[in-house]
């Protein structure tokens, strides 16, 4: 298994000066309903703070309020509205699907409708509760995009079939190898997987990570990254690392790290590793 080391911070361009905010890309993060308002803000943050061009938050009504107090830069779009959602989708580079998004039935309409209209030009993040609708339902990945997988280890075990005590590289491979998208198998030390490609593990992170919202923030940034760093799974361990990297330095001296404080450091943390 190959490591994930500060090398991979490369991958951090300087902006082109003759550049504007389409340069960036635009992102769609979908997710939040009424009780889980928080995860999809965090994404949107740290989409927003790691450099995405143009951002819209797809999410529940409620939610408005706290998103455009949290995080101003990004627009809103009602969840319940699918046409509407469908037509910002058509316009997104790259699109975060799965945050708080919950299991209702609501929450399975817009994601099969998601995974059925996305383009081979687009990039998709699954994470959070899209993993564990798309294992519930039998739901397959869409064929034209490319794909990306953000399971904690239960999520992991959903989608993959292989529990918990058993995921190891050698199976976590064939799982992905039978999905065909890129897999970050989160934990202590997350390890990203490509398809019929030699694994990448995580050298950096903390245990002052653990607490919720932090895979939120983490999807927001893999999509922040791949707006703006190309479609490739070095660039998804670029955020991974960046992601754990940030936690490590912010936990010299604190003995939590909440989600949130990764994204308000990101802006200087990227200037500080631009290549
Ligand atoms: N502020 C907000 O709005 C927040 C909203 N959130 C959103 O909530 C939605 C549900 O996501 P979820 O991860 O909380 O719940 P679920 O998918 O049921 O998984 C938990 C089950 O798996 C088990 N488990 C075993 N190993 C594990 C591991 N390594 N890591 C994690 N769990 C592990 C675990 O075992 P236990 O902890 O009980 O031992 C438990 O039985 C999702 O959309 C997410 O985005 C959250 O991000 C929080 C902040
Ligand atoms: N002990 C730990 N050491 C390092 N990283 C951790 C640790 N515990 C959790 N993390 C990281 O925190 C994130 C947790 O993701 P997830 O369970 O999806 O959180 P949530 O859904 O609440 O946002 C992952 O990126 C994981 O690697
Ligand atoms: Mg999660």
């Amino acid at each position: 298994m190959k490591k994930i080391t500060e090398d991979i911070l490369s991958i951090i361009k300087s902006r082109p000066v003759n550049s504007y905010k389409g340069t960036f890309g635009k992102i769609v993060l979908i997710g939040g309903n009424a009780n889980f308002g928080g995860a999809i803000i965090m994404a949107t943050m740290a989409a927003v703070y790691s450099g995405a061009g143009l951002v819209t938050t797809v999410t529940d009504n409620s939610n408005q309020v706290s998103l455009h107090s949290q995080v101003p830069e990004a627009m809103f779009q009602d969840i319940n509205e699918l046409p509407q959602v469908l037509a910002l989708v058509s316009q997104a580079n790259v699109i975060v699907i799965g945050p708080g998004l919950g299991t209702e039935e609501n929450s399975k309409q817009v994601l099969t409708a998601v995974f059925k209209n996305v383009t081979d030009k687009q990039t998709l993040v699954v994470d959070g509760s899209a993993l564990t609708l798309m294992a519930q339902e039998h739901l397959s990945l869409p064929t034209t995009s490319t794909n990306v997988l953000t399971p904690h280890q239960m999520e992991w075990q959903r989608v993959s079939n292989i529990p918990i005590a058993q995921q190891n590289p050698e199976l976590n491979q064939q799982a992905t190898n039978r999905l065909n998208a890129i897999a970050v198998v989160k934990s202590s030390r997350t390890q990203v997987y490509s398809p019929n490609t030699e694994p990448a593990e995580n050298t950096v992170g903390t245990p002052a990570q653990a607490t919720g919202g932090m895979g939120d923030t983490l999807a927001g940034m893999i999509g922040g990254f791949l707006c703006q760093f190309g479609n490739d799974v070095r660039t998804v361990e670029a955020a991974v690392y960046t992601h754990s990297a940030m936690a490590d330095e912010i936990a010299k001296n604190q003995y939590v790290v909440l989600p949130h404080q990764i994204s308000m450091a990101l802006p200087k943390f990227m200037k500080k590793h631009e290549h």
